[in-house]
């Protein structure tokens, strides 16, 4: 869906007709210059304000608003509401773009990112001196807290006072649910952060926890948007979650929640909290069914993806196409265990290493890569696609793909899912030799943090096992400990880790694999 939406579906691979002067331009730079070359177009990309003016626009009477193929009228009546990690960059890009338009805001940002997009430079990032959006930051560790109520109150208020006559630009992102907590009474802001907190804990996926939180909230799940009727509400949305679905990034406050009770308690008793429940909460799913308002009504929101991983890597694509490989995007949807993550990686750069040195691929590896990539269940994989670009290839080869791996902690160290997939491909990669290519594999966070650490990622190559060897380092036991961050660091004195500082947008993780013939 994303796809068509953002009109990005890619037509089969086929030869480069500069294919000479190419290759030549890929064999002439390092591997991980490429990569990194690849993690900032991804990036940029998906910046908030490049994104915003891909989407929206007022035409030059500057009375309509233009939302992709929809106009809205603009005469002072233009309102802004915000929350999520992203958001802050979004709004100053809507600023610039709508400020004499826009008559007052409130967004709901993580604290201290005002002060670190400062440090970092990105004064775009930032609202005007005497901007008319109000700035909330709270949530700090990505927890719903007192601030982040005041915020959503505010944000509640805003919505509530407007009438037909009115626009509402909704800007949401990742992280979006903790920076608008709004429980219904009796439930208290302490009890639903516990309740999240243990679901979080027992494994609950994104689409679990969202569920429970909208039952539970008076703006999620299509309360803002209810809040704002009969207001005309515009949400510009930058995903997080794995296949885009709006009602499930920050719980999707301007879409109608189409969950029953039913689906709340199936997942309370999955993760066995169902009888250890406050009595608000009972109280709170009993009304809920009950409620002589029905669900909440959408129909006058537009909901727009802008951004998206695949959005992120269809740039990337672009760029490593432009250097001269043959570049083929594998899934913007990657999701499961990080270890079957890794071995599915290896496989397919054995797999592929041996098509570009005409060595033939081990019949065995091939079936183990596809019953890899069946366990993974990954909804848009382009497997066959990738090797066919594969087999049909002499020259430099890059396969991109995106999503959010889960790593199971285990250990006491410091590390994330980035760093800690870089290492264990690196670790696969080294048990058997891949013949004359150079192999390297890259994981890097778009937000620019992995986990808590200040690295977005890492890059490793089928030699990291000589070169841990070469400093005393044993990959495994780092990876026994989750301590990824201290082995990179150890590392070459850091050399493979990717730093850009908080990128202030946040579309998932990118992996790139980067295969070229000696
Ligand atoms: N030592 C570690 N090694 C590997 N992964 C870790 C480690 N410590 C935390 N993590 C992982 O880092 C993730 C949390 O990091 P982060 O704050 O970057 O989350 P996020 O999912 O990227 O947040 P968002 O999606 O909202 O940006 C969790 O998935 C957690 O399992
Ligand atoms: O805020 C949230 O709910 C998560 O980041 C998913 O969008």
């Amino acid at each position: 869906m994303a796809a068509a939406l953002l009109g990005l579906a890619r037509a089969p691979v086929r030869p480069l007709p500069w294919a000479g002067l190419a290759a030549r331009l890929a064999s002439s730079m390092a591997l991980p210059e490429q990569s990194q070359q690849l993690f900032e177009s991804a990036v940029g990309a998906v910046l908030p304000g490049p994104m915003l003016h891909r989407v929206l626009a007022v035409d030059p009477s500057g009375k309509q608003l233009k939302v992709r193929d929809r106009s809205f009228h603009l005469c002072n009546n233009l309102y802004l509401v915000g929350f999520g990690k992203a958001v802050l960059g979004m709004a100053a890009a809507a600023e610039e773009l709508l400020g004499q338009h826009l008559v007052q805001g409130v967004i709901s940002v993580p604290r201290g990112i005002r002060a670190a997009v400062e440090r970092a430079g990105k004064h775009e990032m930032l609202l005007k001196p005497h901007s008319r959006i109000q700035v909330f930051e709270g949530a700090e560790n990505n927890l719903p807290d007192r601030d982040a109520l005041r915020a959503s109150l505010a944000i509640r208020q805003l919505a509530e006072a407007l009438t037909a006559d009115h626009l509402l630009l909704v800007l949401i992102s990742g992280g979006g649910s903790a920076l608008l907590p709004a429980p219904i009474p009796p439930v208290t802001l302490e009890e639903k952060q516990m309740l999240t907190k243990l679901l979080a804990a027992r494994g609950a996926t994104i689409q679990e926890l969202n569920t429970i939180r909208k039952a539970l909230s008076q703006l999620k799940g299509g309360g803002l948007a209810q809040a704002a009727y009969p207001a005309q509400v515009v949400s510009l949305i930058l995903s997080d979650v794995v296949g885009d679905p709006v009602e499930v990034i920050a719980s999707g406050p301007t879409v109608a929640s189409s969950h029953s009770v039913q689906d709340c308690l199936h997942i309370l008793t999955r993760y066995g909290l169902r009888a250890a429940l406050p009595r608000s909460v009972k109280t709170v799913l009993a009304r809920a069914d009950s409620d002589p308002r029905g669900p909440h009504t959408c129909g006058h929101v537009l909901n727009v993806v802008i951004g998206s991983n695949l959005l992120a890597l269809a740039e990337a694509q672009r760029q490593a196409e432009a250097l001269g490989f043959r570049a083929v995007v594998l899934s913007a949807a990657v999701q499961g265990n990080v270890r079957t993550v890794a071995r599915f990686y290896a496989l397919l750069a054995r797999e592929a290493a041996a098509h570009l040195t005409s060595a033939g691929a081990a019949g065995a590896e091939d079936t183990e890569l596809h019953q890899l990539a069946a366990q993974l269940q990954l909804p848009d994989l382009r497997l066959e696609g990738a090797l066919e670009a594969v087999a049909g290839a002499r020259g430099p080869i890059c396969l991109l793909a995106g999503g959010e791996p889960t790593v199971q902690l285990q250990g006491s160290g410091r590390g994330g899912r980035n760093q800690e997939l870089a290492l264990r491909v690196g670790a696969e990669l080294g048990r058997q030799p891949l013949g004359p290519v150079d192999v390297l594999f890259f994981s890097g966070g778009t937000d620019g943090q992995d986990g808590p650490t200040d690295a977005a990622g890492a890059w490793v190559t089928a030699e990291l096992a000589s070169q841990a060897a070469a400093e005393g380092l044993d990959p495994a036991a780092f990876m026994a400990q989750n301590d990824s961050h201290t082995f990179f660091c150890r590392l070459q004195g850091g050399a493979h880790l990717q730093y850009s500082g908080l990128t202030g947008t946040n579309v998932m993780d990118t992996h790139f694999l980067l295969l070229r013939p000696r």
